[in-house]
């Protein structure tokens, strides 16, 4: 199994891997530092196309960086979910999507690919996430939220039953979400308010 990018996301995804038995872990990163991260072989993503038949996850942050990985990478992406995490089995999150400790994802809700739900977050019922969308630690999400792509759901924000939330917005630390965000929007405070604009991708 490949971890693309020896960061902190890294380390999580990768013992979110160990607890699912794998052991034959290989970091790869565009900068490497040395050539072992955590107790494993570290490369430069160069070596990538040497490196056959191996799944991958993207262990990137940043929306919009994991979305042109994701583009560019031709591997099979790997879910990875922590045991602890309990998600609906009639929700099937896509390809590449990584589920930390502590997630609960209820029933008929929709996760994308390469989503990041992380530690303890809590998505209700109904909800629907978009593709590259990461939803921070101990977020709640009510039911029927929809969440578009390459949104960051920040840190202990809250968001409401039935909002939408538009494409590459920002949702700040702690805000409370009550009505719907438009796209790009940096929204911030309880309740949570317009502060800035995120640039449209080029
Ligand atoms: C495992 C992990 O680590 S996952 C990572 C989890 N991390 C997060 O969720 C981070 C979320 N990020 C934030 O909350 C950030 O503060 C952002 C993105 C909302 C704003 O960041 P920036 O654009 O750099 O804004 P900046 O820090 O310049 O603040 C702009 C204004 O908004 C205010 N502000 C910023 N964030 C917040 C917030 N969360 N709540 C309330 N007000 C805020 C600032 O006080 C400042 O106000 P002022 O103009 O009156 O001085």
């Amino acid at each position: 199994m490949i971890i693309y990018g020896a960061s902190g996301h890294g380390k999580v995804i990768a013992e979110i891997l160990e607890k699912n038995g794998f052991t034959n872990i290989i970091f790869v990163d565009d900068k490497p530092v040395g050539d072992s991260f955590l107790d494993y072989p570290l490369h430069h993503t160069s070596k990538l196309p040497e490196l056959d038949d191996q799944d991958l996850v993207i262990a990137v942050g940043n929306n919009r960086t994991r979305s042109k990985l994701a583009q560019s990478i031709d591997k099979k992406f790997t879910v990875a979910v922590h045991p602890s995490a309990q998600i609906s089995h009639r929700c099937t999150p896509g390809a590449g999507t990584v589920i930390m400790a502590g997630v609960v994802v209820n029933a008929d809700s929709t996760i994308g690919e390469h989503v990041i739900l992380n530690t303890n977050c809590s998505i209700d019922h109904d909800c629907v996430l978009e593709d590259f969308v990461h939803i921070s630690p101990n977020v709640a999400l009510a039911g029927n939220v929809h969440v578009g792509e390459g949104t960051q759901v920040g840190i202990g924000s809250s968001v409401i039953q039935g909002v939408r939330i538009g494409k590459y917005a920002t949702i700040g630390a702690g805000a409370a979400i009550i009505e719907d965000v438009p796209d790009y929007a940096v929204v911030v405070g309880v309740p949570g308010k317009v502060i800035r604009y995120n640039v449209p991708s080029v």
